[in-house]
């Protein structure tokens, strides 16, 4: 991909295997993109109307193709012309700063038994930054609120103290920035931008366990934070004694504040969360649909948002015209269908490995025949497709290779199956196997 305008058109062409051409064109026949830098992907859009909808019912959609073609999270925004006009004359020095995105507030953050330790924690340090819970430690599983959290407290803290300085990364961001601050001889610009921060917001940071320059860089910036009383909040998919890979002295300290953990809300949390969001986007669900979800999509907050975006799509295209008791069908299909067996990446080896006769070290190790190749590029394919893993999880299945290795074989295995048949029947035929023989 060249251009911003062909990132754009395989982002509309990925999201049209979940939306139907109409909502597409309806939607997005006004949209271009403006820039793409850092960890933001910004659109512009004229038309009021279409941007507060895309706002609120599509911004998942493009998130989601946009990790699918870059395997890192983006930050949306939509400008309007005044927005656009602003954008080109002043650029925010951090496009993703936390700290003006209205979305991630406390106001709209659902709260239960599940996270409310979580949520008091989160608010009383941006009232109170750099008193009591300093760091302040949130784990938990994907998808249940970590990141809302930080940029809630982010929010809360500016709107008390506009001239805070708040800065946020990604675990694995600071690595990357680190990296390329030593190619450019700008160590002291990158010591600078998070030592002179009010509140550091670092997410995901198990990102970091491992790496031996980024964990000493990132030591030198705790303490000097700490030590002049700055506030750090940091999240992790794990607790600090669980980061295997992390450095005693860090541990240690991640330690040395308060750690609270976010769990799968319980079914009146998710019932809550279902009707803030759906009024947030418009949208008014019965009773009944609303308990069919709560019921059925149990695992995190983002699957909840998901099948409620599902939702609202088939609502775009079946209009008005469809009884209450259709829709309760078709949103069981649905859930049914997403509730699906989901094999694991050792049953996708398995399968693998007895398809193509391969012993699994051979499969999993750096053997470069031909027919080793081609199957072990199929096992990446179908974990990403099956599975949902990421490219960096993938790897470490197949000793541990890098990412854009997976990115490149997942590629030929796309390129290979639009120019042959035969070849795209074999994957279909292997994917159905895999996902009704369990084990
Ligand atoms: N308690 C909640 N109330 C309202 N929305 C929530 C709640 N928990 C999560 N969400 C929403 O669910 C989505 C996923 O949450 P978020 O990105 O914060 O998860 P996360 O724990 O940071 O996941 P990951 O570890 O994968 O980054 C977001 O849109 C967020 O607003």
């Amino acid at each position: 991909m060249n251009s911003l305008s062909d990132v754009w058109s395989s982002v509309l062409q990925r999201m049209s295997t979940q939306l139907a051409p109409t909502t597409i064109n309806t939607w997005f026949d006004e949209v271009e993109v403006v820039t793409m830098e850092d960890s933001a992907f910004v659109l512009h859009c004229g038309n009021e109307f279409k941007k507060k909808t895309i706002e609120a019912r599509f911004l998942p959609y493009i998130r989601d193709a946009l990790r699918d073609l870059f395997s890192a999270d983006f930050e949306i925004k939509v400008l309007n012309d005044d927005q656009l006009s602003a954008y080109h004359g002043i650029k925010p020095d951090h496009p993703g700063d936390p700290g003006d995105c209205g979305a991630f507030t406390f106001e709209t953050y659902v709260v239960g038994p599940n996270n409310k330790l979580a949520y008091a924690a989160a608010h009383a340090v941006s009232e109170r930054p750099g008193a009591n819970y300093n760091p302040l430690f949130i784990y938990g599983d994907s998808g249940l609120g970590k990141t809302h959290l930080l940029y809630a407290i982010a929010h809360g803290l500016k709107q008390n103290h506009p001239e805070a300085k708040v800065v946020y990364i990604k675990g694995d961001d600071f690595t990357n920035e680190l990296v390329a601050s030593i190619q450019e001889g700008k160590n002291a610009e990158f010591r600078e931008k998070y030592r002179q921060a009010t509140l550091l917001l670092v997410d995901d940071v198990q990102f970091i366990a491992g790496k031996v320059q980024t964990q000493e860089e990132f030591f030198h910036t705790f303490n000097a934070l700490y030590e002049s009383g700055k506030q750090i909040v940091l999240t992790s998919d794990r607790p600090p004694r669980e980061m295997t890979k992390l450095e005693d002295r860090l541990r240690t300290r991640f330690e040395w504040g308060l750690m609270v953990d976010v769990a799968p809300p319980d079914y009146e949390t998710r019932l809550a969360i279902i009707r803030n969001k759906s009024a947030m986007l418009g949208v008014q669900l019965s009773d009944a649909v609303s308990d069919l979800i709560a019921e059925n999509v149990t695992a995190n907050v983002r699957q909840i948002e998901g099948t409620l975006n599902k939702i609202l799509a088939y609502y775009d295209l079946m209009g008005s015209s469809m009884s209450q008791e259709d829709i309760l069908k078709a949103i069981r299909d649905m859930i049914k269908k997403n509730n699906e067996y989901i094999p694991t990446a050792q049953a996708v080896v398995n399968y693998i490995c007895s398809t193509y006769h391969i012993d699994e070290d051979v499969l999993r190790g750096q053997s470069r025949g031909r027919e080793v190749v081609a199957a072990r590029q199929i096992a990446m394919y179908l974990m990403r497709r099956i599975i949902c893993m990421n490219l960096v999880d993938i790897g470490k299945e197949f000793g541990d290779r890098d990412h854009t290795t997976v990115l490149h074989s997942l590629d030929k295995v796309e390129k290979q199956m639009r120019s042959d048949p035969a070849f795209a029947e074999t994957v279909k035929q292997i994917t159905t196997n895999i996902n009704t023989n369990p084990g």
